[in-house]
């Protein structure tokens, strides 16, 4: 993948139960090796689909460790190093950002983001020598326009959000051991 600042890929999740018993139609694929998006209008099969081009495209069959292996891994690889990253889910209620992010146990190729960015962080700690680490962990909840630091002590309190806008004044840190 060329280095653009910022990357952008999709993922497409299986249809829930709800969906299914709907009997909904599935109006979206993909060419996963080209990152491509198609969404096809069911009122309108004979048009073509709609095509959009992203950084990574990965349907329903794909699992999180595929997604963090071709991802994830660059950036935080560059975090151990020395570079700022971000990764974020966006999307709409029940797409899936918690199952990407956060994930399952069971099975393990379905093991969140964040859980094996952790692995990540603190491996490369482990095997580094001559060099020392500060790992502080924050954890903020962003729902609507409010947002709350789901480590302090009250996780109902709102946060302040700057006069800016552009940050908060309060949230919690943590030191996480290493075990
Ligand atoms: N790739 C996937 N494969 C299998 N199941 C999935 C996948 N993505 C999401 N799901 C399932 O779909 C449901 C909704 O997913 P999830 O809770 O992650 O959505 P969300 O975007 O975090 O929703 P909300 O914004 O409401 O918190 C969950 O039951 C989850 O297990």
């Amino acid at each position: 993948m060329a280095s653009e600042a910022v990357k952008v890929i999709v993922r497409c999740r299986p249809m829930n139960e709800r969906e299914k018993a709907l009997s909904c139609q599935a109006v979206v694929g993909m060419d996963s090796p080209r990152g491509q998006c198609f969404i096809q209008n069911p009122g309108a099969t004979d048009e073509p689909p709609k095509q959009f081009t992203f950084d990574g495209a990965y349907y329903e069959s794909h699992n999180t460790e595929q997604i963090y292996n071709e991802i994830a891994y660059p950036l935080v690889e560059g975090v151990t190093e020395g570079y700022n990253g971000t990764i974020f889910a966006y999307g709409q209620t029940g797409s899936g950002k918690s199952f990407t992010m956060q994930g399952i146990v069971d099975p393990p190729t379905q093991k969140g983001i964040i859980p094996r960015a952790f692995e990540h962080v603190f491996e490369s700690v482990q095997c580094a020598e001559n060099t020392k680490f500060l790992v502080r962990v924050s954890y903020l909840e962003i729902y609507n326009e409010d947002i709350r630091d789901l480590l302090g002590a009250d996780t109902k309190q709102k946060l302040e959000i700057g006069s800016y806008g552009a940050f908060i004044t309060v949230v919690s840190e943590c030191f996480p051991a290493v075990h």
